[in-house]
Order: structure tokens, then sequence, then C-alpha cells
């Protein structure tokens, strides 16, 4: 058991610190225990598995010896060995097929099927923080259901492409305001070996080729996977006459690690509860459309069926084609009483066709999308977020707000690119800067008319802003409040200091390495006082990080516990190798580091952030993490680099926090993707 921060809730603000904290099991304080197979010749995937794990490895012809062996080593085993040594295999560990899609080899689907999950990669190029989001995902280390649950709305963007090659270079701009990504396997079409494509209604997709796109898209995105095998009878391509075929497609898309499967509730109940059992860490949306025209929401039947899908489904969706107006206030009463009945699981309930248009901007929970820049709309009547955006302001559902920068330094950038985010959703609210002289009060701010929250850098010290009535534990614990939200469905002066830096920290900490690469690990910690350090406690913390070792200060308050400072050389030799390094230093005083990343210098490790090189057998991963920003002499992140780190700077801790600013502010989602080509590097 280790000791983690708590996030979630919201307190009042006089409380006593020692509330903030909760000590809470870490599921991911348990290393996991994996075997995973390779293709010949590229045994180096496991080593980035187990790079990707912080754990060791080991390459292996026997899977006795795999079971012999201690349970947190990953064991590394060519996939043609694999065959006949699997028979009776006991399932000690999780069973990972890999397969590199661009290495000339033949995918055993057979082997495949014997295996709890499949990845596949192409080496050029190479993607690791997709390993890393693949892992963290089957591993339940992640659990973007989980996070999207706590969102007032929710979107999803079906793409409809034939190929998803054609939806990369908008990829980023297809996603802005969109929370997940739908690949609608049945559109997809698989050129045939003389480049043409079987039109045949009947054909599919292989498997094959579909794993590839699932792959290709993902590489691309960091938005969760909605895997959708659409069937004819419901506006799809996928046939109907073999309904073992949706299990096939539709339990493979768990094994490569899709967040969301959709699963049609005409299938037949014993494929659906298969699927379920089988589930892993993906979620399903059990899905139901109806294009008769006659559906009525009023009926006994509809209830049946959301009850149906409900057994199963961790989203239930119910989708009717209407010709009327009337539907549209059957259906929004329906959606009431089933809520209030059933409070889970969450209902994604719309009408189809022009008619159905309003019910679009009145679902919440996964309402699909479109996008002018997609090849065709997925279904009649589909909506971009900015038009569903406008028709929620114009019913008085989204109020014009004026949310605000307020900082030292006007960042012209920043407000630009908060700006055409607004624009490209068709929100109605304005951005407007306000400067903060150091030690004034900001609250003649907060009490503008109009305010409809903030972020502020650099942050403001949690104790000095008594007017604020409520803090998140986030900020209480860090003492700095970087976001002022206004509580949902109160008057505008019932604001919540949050801070969302501690949330970039840890997304940084997390894109190439899983939570429990860090469990138990040391890290060190260098800041010249505690408040410049706090959001990097409390984000190692929420991964269940060991020891800190601070330099440059002495932490004494909250977040404490196992924290203590290095005070001397020889307390370097003695102490942990830290896993992690976090420099909060000014930019002038950042090189002070650089002594540091040399003497625990990474073996092994050519200096190259994918992962490649690392070296056989030892967890190699070490990260840094630069917070300095402005001018300075030299560069820390190089130095790393070549030192063997993976290393990051404060544009990567600086995206990631936008992006969770304008979650909390706005409540939309914006890639960090977009972010960074949006923003330019001028921005932060
Ligand atoms: O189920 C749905 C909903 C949809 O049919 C729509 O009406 O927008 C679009 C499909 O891509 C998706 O799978």
């Amino acid at each position: 058991m280790a000791t983690m921060v708590q996030e979630e809730s919201v307190t009042a603000h006089l409380k006593t610190p020692e509330v903030t904290i909760d000590v809470q099991e870490i599921p991911s304080a348990v290393k996991p225990s994996l075997l995973i197979l390779y293709n010949d010749g590229e045994e180096d995937i496991v080593g980035i598995f187990a790079d990707v794990l912080g754990q060791k490895w080991e390459a292996t012809a026997s899977v006795d010896a795999v079971k012999a062996g201690p349970s947190e080593t990953v064991y590394g085993l060519k996939n043609g060995l694999a065959g006949a040594q699997l028979e009776g295999w006991d399932r000690s560990r999780l069973l990972i097929n890999t397969h590199r899609v661009d290495g000339g080899h033949e995918l055993d689907e057979a082997l495949s099927d014997r295996c709890d999950y499949e990845y596949l990669y192409t080496r050029t190029p190479f993607f690791r923080r997709d390993v890393s989001r693949y892992l963290s995902l089957i591993l339940g280390q992640i659990a973007p259901h989980r996070d999207l649950a706590k969102k007032a709305r929710t979107t999803l963007i079906s793409t409809t492409f034939p190929d998803v090659h054609a939806a990369l270079p908008n990829l980023d701009i297809l996603s802005v305001g969109a929370d997940a990504i739908e690949i609608r396997v049945d559109l997809l079409e698989e050129p045939l070996p003389d480049g043409t494509v079987n039109k045949a209604p009947t054909s599919i997709p292989s498997l094959k080729y579909v794993g590839e796109q699932v792959m290709i898209l993902r590489q691309r995105t960091e938005l969760p996977i909605i895997y959708t095998t659409r069937c004819t009878n419901e506006n799809g391509r996928f046939p109907m006459d073999d309904p073992n075929l949706f299990y096939k497609y539709l339990a493979r898309a768990i094994q490569w690690g899709c967040e969301y499967i959709d699963v049609e509730l005409w299938l037949p109940e014993e494929i659906r509860r298969r699927l379920a059992e089988n589930k892993g860490c993906s979620k399903i949306i059990s899905a139901f459309h109806d294009f008769t025209g006659t559906f009525q929401w009023t009926a006994p039947e509809t209830q049946r069926l959301f009850e149906k899908g409900a057994v199963y489904g961790d989203i239930v969706k119910m989708y009717a084609l209407v010709n009327s107006m009337q539907e549209n206030y059957e259906l929004e009463y329906f959606r009431s009483t089933i809520q209030a009945k059933y409070p889970h699981p969450p209902f994604s309930g719309l009408n189809m066709g022009p008619t159905g248009q309003l019910s679009r901007t009145m679902n919440k929970i996964f309402t699909p999308i479109t996008h002018p820049l997609l090849p065709m709309i997925a279904a009649p009547g589909q909506l971009s977020a900015a038009e569903i955006n406008a028709a929620l302001h114009t019913m008085g559902q989204v109020a014009k707000q004026d949310i605000y920068g307020i900082g030292s330094v006007r960042s012209t950038s920043q407000a630009m690119f908060f700006e055409k985010c607004f624009n490209e959703l068709s929100l109605p609210h304005s951005f407007m800067f306000a400067p903060r002289a150091p030690k004034a009060s900001i609250e003649h701010i907060l009490r503008r008319p109009n305010f409809g929250g903030a972020y502020i850098n650099p942050p403001l010290a949690a104790s000095s802003a008594a007017y604020l009535p409520s803090l998140s534990n986030a900020a209480r614990a860090i003492g700095q409040v970087d976001t002022v939200l206004i509580r949902p469905g109160t008057s505008s002066s019932s604001f919540i200091g949050d801070n969302a830096r501690w949330k970039g920290i840890r997304a940084t900490l997390t894109r190439d390495f899983v939570p429990s690469a860090y469990s138990g690990a040391a890290a060190l910690l260098l800041a010249s006082n505690e408040a410049d350090a706090s959001a990097s406690i409390f984000a190692l913390k929420s991964l269940g990080i060991g020891p800190i070792y601070t330099i440059g200060f002495k932490s004494s308050g909250p977040l404490s516990t196992d924290v203590q400072p290095v005070r001397s050389v020889e307390d370097v030799k003695r102490l942990q190798q830290p896993f992690v390094i976090i420099s909060a230093l000014p930019a002038e005083k950042s090189l002070l580091v650089v002594p540091l990343l040399k003497h625990y210098r990474v073996d092994g490790r050519n200096g190259s952030t994918n992962g490649h090189g690392s070296a056989g057998g030892k967890p190699a991963g070490k990260v840094f993490v630069d917070l300095a920003s402005g001018p300075r002499k030299g560069d820390p992140l190089a130095i790393a680099t070549s030192a063997g780190w993976t290393a990051y700077g404060i544009s990567d801790v600086s995206a990631w926090t936008t992006v969770e600013t304008l979650r909390q502010l706005v409540g939309q989602n914006v890639c960090y993707d977009f972010v960074r080509l949006a923003s330019g590097r001028g921005l932060f």
C-alpha cells in the first residue's frame, strides 16, 4: 500500500489542510506480469515494453522458464516458438502478441486468438507514446471512461473515411471539441491487390486491414477510440447473416486496446454476453438504431430496450429516425424518466433526420458530431460541434461569458489561441486579459459582470485568496490556485479555486511511461522554494511515487510525507537512484541540475526518446522534466537527452496544462497536439 493524493473532491476553503490528503490503495502499485510474443528479429520491442513499464525484461525460449521466473520480469518469447508451448498455458501472466506491421512478417491469426491482447506497430515511424497508452489502458492504469463520465457533455467524431490515412492531415483540427473518435469499420474499403476496391455489399475489410487502420488512427490521436461495426439494417455496411463475424471483429478490437466497442442490440444475447465477459478494460456501447420511422419513445417496449441494453452496456445508445417535432419532446421525456429510474448506465438518445436535430443538441452523452472536412456525414441530421454549440447558445443553454487570462505578462499568443478555439467551436465567449500586479488581489476581476472563469499565471497562493469559497483538493494540497471556475448551476459568485498545473505535469510524466513505472520509485526534485515544487510533488504522489528527495528547499506543507531534503554529496551517493528528476528552478539557475543528470546518467541509453537502444534486461527508463521558462544559458534538456534521459520541457507541461484548463473552463476537449500545432512556439 502506498500513499496517494486524492484530487477529486472540492471542499470549503477553510478546512484544515490535513483533510486534503487521503491514503488509498493504488492499483497501479502492483507491477504487471507479462509475457510478450514477438516477431523473429524484433526482440527489442520487449525491451521497449519493459522500459515503458519501468520493469526488467528477459528473452527466453521456454514457457516453463517464464512460469518459474519472477512475476515482475517481463518475458519475451519469439512467436514462432509459442505455438505448442502454449498448450495448457496457465494464464499466470497477461499474454500479449506483438506484431510489427512493416516488417514483412505474416500475422498468425490463430496465435492472436490465443492471446489476451495484441499490439500492432510500425517501426518506421515508431510511436513510443502509443505503447504507453496501450499498456496503460489494458492494464487498467488509465480510465478514460471514468474521466469522460465527469464531463457535463461528451461528443464523438464519427469518421467516415474508407482509409484513415485520408484523415491524418486534418486529424487535429477534426478532433477539436471531440471527446472520442469513432472508426466505422464497416465503412473501411480495403484495396484489392490490383488497387481497386471490392464494392460488393457483402464485402468487408479483412481483420488484417482493420487492425492496421486502428493502429494508424491510434498512433496519431490521443482520443479514445470507438470501434463500430454498423450493420446493414442500421445504416451501415456490416452484413448481418453471420453474427459470429461481429464477435470476431469486436473481440479483436478489445485485444487491440480500443477504449470502446459498439455492440448492436440485435446481436444474439450469447454474443453480447461473451463480449462483456471478455471486455477487459474496454467499455461497451450498446447500440440500437431504428430507421423505420415508426419508433415510439412513449411505447413500453422502449424502456425494455433500454433495460436490455443496460445488461451489458456501459453506455446505452438508442437512436431513431423521426418525422415530427413531437418526437423530440417525447424523447426528452423518455430521457429524463429513464435516467431518473436508472442513473447508470448513461443514456445517449437521439432522433435522426433533420427534424431530430434538436435532440442532437439536447443529448449529453457521446453526441456524434461531424466536421466539414469529413467526406460524408455518418447519419442523417448529424451536426458539427460548432453547430451544436451555436444552437445551445441560441436556446439559452450556453451563456456568453468572459473568460480571463490573469497574469503578469500579457501573452497575445495565448489570447489568440483561446479565441481560435472559441471561434472554431462557435462558443459565444470572449477571452479577456487582465494584468495582475504582484501581490494585488484579483477579487475585483472575479466580481466583474460576465466573469466566466480564469486561468492565473503565475498562480495565486491559496492562503491569500479567502474570497474563493471552495478549493479543489489539489489546489488546497498544493497551496496554489491557477484556475478559477464557477460552480456549475450556481450564481456567478460561487467560485472554485483549482490547480491544473499538476495535471499538466502528470500527463507529461505518463506520456511515455505507464503510471505503475513510477510506483515506489524515487524522485529528485529541485526548486528554490516549496511553492514552486508543490504541483510536481502532488503529481508525483498521484502516481504513487516512493521517496521524493529535494534539493534547494525543505518540504513542510501538507505534502511533506516521504519528502526529504538532500543535505550533502554523501546523501546523493547513499540515496536510492531517482527514476525521475524534476527541476522547478528558475531559468537562470536551471543549469544546476546538469551534474545530477550526468551523475545518474542512464546506462545503455543512446539518448533517443523512442526507446530503441534500451539496455537489455535492466529497467532503463529515466525521466527528466525541466519546468523553467524563459531565456537561459545552457540547455539542460539537450544535456539530459544525450545522457540517456527521456526529457521534457515547459512547453510539454504547458500544453497539457492548457488542455486541462480549456476542459475545466469551457468544458471542451482540445487535444495536446492541436495545442502544440495551433499555438506555435510563441505560446509558452
Ligand atoms: O451510432 C451512431 C450514430 C450515428 O448513426 C448518428 O446518428 O450520428 C452515426 C454513427 O457513426 C454512429 O455509429
